[in-house]
């Protein structure tokens, strides 16, 4: 029997839980998903009528998800632990994971964001706050929209962990006959893949808003994943990553959809919204919004030139207007391509 905690019952965390409750009983593994719902009535629907509408709709969810808004229950014996929280939260969430953590458990990220005030990723402040090794610390991103994926739309994904076996482990939990996952080693390219296309997509919202056409987009696109690519490889990411499913494949899913929360963010700031508008209009994460300013602190403490991003935070901290945003970016000295 594997014990598995999903923390976060917001839109991606009960959806995942139900692609770990289908792949358990496609593959007839015995499993247990627990899911953590930060209030109680948001359990109780889950426990009582199998749904989650504030997220979900009317989308059933399998019978082996159990509910609880008792964090140390949801995690207690747990050899998985998913977490599925804000990035800008998961740290307060950790102290109560680590006072109830399972001798080897494994912690699986699917949070793409960045810490404020210490540019860690996920996979670093999970490492950092409960003192568990690379080994035991995997991250699942892809171009995965879970609306999508809760209608059981067939997508792929990447789990990553520095060791092999575990990202198997972790990757025969969720395969199921919508959910593919392929594996990787590469925790630090998957993670900043995931991190910086949802400022890339603010920026293609921002075209969108600003009624700006498909060039355009691609441009920005293109140039987000060469900046993109540029952070994670002096960090130590894979160039390979960026061709793949964390990477262009994410990028891709991301800025085309209209279900993107960070591209709806963008599309509102292009619209002429603020920041602080934009957030309240939305109602779910949209990671981008508070990571964005993380990015580009990162990027100028290894002295990388990422001007999309620097740009679309300008727009977010009000420093320059959403109309200026294209003709700064195509005012920046000529360069060539692969620079
Ligand atoms: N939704 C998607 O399609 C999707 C897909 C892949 C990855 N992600 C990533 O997963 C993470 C979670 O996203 P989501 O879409 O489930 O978000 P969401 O806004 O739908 O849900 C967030 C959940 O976290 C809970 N929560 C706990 N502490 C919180 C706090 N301090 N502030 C706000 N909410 C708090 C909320 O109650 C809610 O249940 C994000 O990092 C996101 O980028 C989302
Ligand atoms: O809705 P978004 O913008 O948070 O994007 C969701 C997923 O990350 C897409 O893979």
């Amino acid at each position: 029997m594997t014990t598995i905690a999903v923390l976060g019952a917001g839109s991606w965390g009960t959806t995942f839980a139900k692609v770990l409750a289908d792949a358990a009983v496609l593959g007839g593994h015995e499993t247990t998903v627990r899911l953590w719902a930060r209030r109680a009535e948001a359990a109780a629907e889950i426990n009582e009528s199998h749904t989650n509408t504030t997220y979900l709709g009317e989308t059933a969810l399998p019978e082996i998800i159990t509910a609880t808004s008792d964090l140390a229950e949801a995690v207690q014996g747990a050899e998985v632990i998913v977490l599925a929280v804000p990035a800008q939260s998961l740290r307060s969430h950790l102290s109560v994971v680590r006072e109830n953590l399972h001798d080897s458990a494994v912690l699986v990220s699917l949070i793409k964001g960045l810490e404020r005030g210490t540019d860690l990723r996920m996979s670093e402040v999970i490492e950092e706050e409960l003192g568990v090794g690379p080994d035991r610390t995997v991250v699942i991103s892809g171009p995965n929209l879970a609306m999508e994926i809760a209608r059981e739309e067939p997508t792929a994904s990447v789990v990553a962990c520095a060791d092999e076996l575990v990202a198997e482990h972790v990757a025969a939990l969720c395969n199921n006959q919508y959910f593919r996952p392929y594996t990787n080693t590469d925790v630090t390219g998957v993670e900043i893949a995931g991190i910086v296309k949802n400022v890339i997509a603010l920026a293609v919202g921002i075209c969108d808003g600003q009624k700006l056409g498909d060039n355009s987009k691609a441009s920005v696109i293109t140039r987000g994943l060469a900046e993109t690519t540029r952070l994670a490889t002096v960090l130590g990411g894979q160039l390979e990553t960026f061709s793949g499913l964390a990477g262009l494949g994410d990028l891709v899913a991301t800025c085309a959809s209209p279900l993107s929360r960070n591209r709806t963010a963008g599309r509102l700031l292009g619209e002429g919204l603020t920041a602080e508008q934009a957030t309240e209009r939305l109602s779910q994460t949209a990671e981008g919004m508070k990571s964005g300013s993380a990015v580009v602190e990162l990027a100028r403490q290894h002295q990388i030139e990422m001007p999309i991003c620097e740009a679309v935070v300008a727009v977010l901290e009000d420093k320059l207007p959403v109309d200026r945003l294209a003709s700064l970016l195509l005012a920046r000295d000529l360069k060539a391509e692969g620079k």
